[in-house]
């Protein structure tokens, strides 16, 4: 991963968040990250997603926290490198939106 992830400033989330609050991503309390619950048809589409995610995450060495019960995926991003929301998080979260889309 090129250069060292810096937390988004003010100006940055009022630029990034928008287009993922639109589509159902929300910020945390009391911890800076953002979150979805995705839901599919059966476990065979959810865990489908799940790793396409996991590739792409290894290629950007950027990695979800995630839970995972039979057709639900809860999906926490954050960065522990510089312990909360950066770039990393929005570009994996719009990854994962278009994952997501083409599985529906
Ligand atoms: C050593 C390795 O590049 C780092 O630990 C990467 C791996 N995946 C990661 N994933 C997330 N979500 N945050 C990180 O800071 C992070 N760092």
């Amino acid at each position: 991963m090129a250069g060292k992830a810096h937390r988004l400033s003010g100006e940055e989330r009022e630029q990034l968040l928008p287009n993922l609050r639109a589509v159902g991503w929300h910020e945390l309390d009391g911890r800076d990250a953002i979150c979805k619950e995705f839901h599919f048809k059966d476990f065979n589409r959810a865990f489908g997603f799940m790793t396409r995610v996991a590739l792409q995450a290894e290629k950007l060495d950027h990695h979800p926290e995630w839970f995972n019960v039979y057709d639900k995926v809860h999906i926490t991003l954050s960065t522990h490198d510089c312990g909360g929301l950066s770039e990393r998080d929005i570009n994996l979260a719009s990854f994962i939106e278009q994952i997501a889309a083409s599985l529906s």
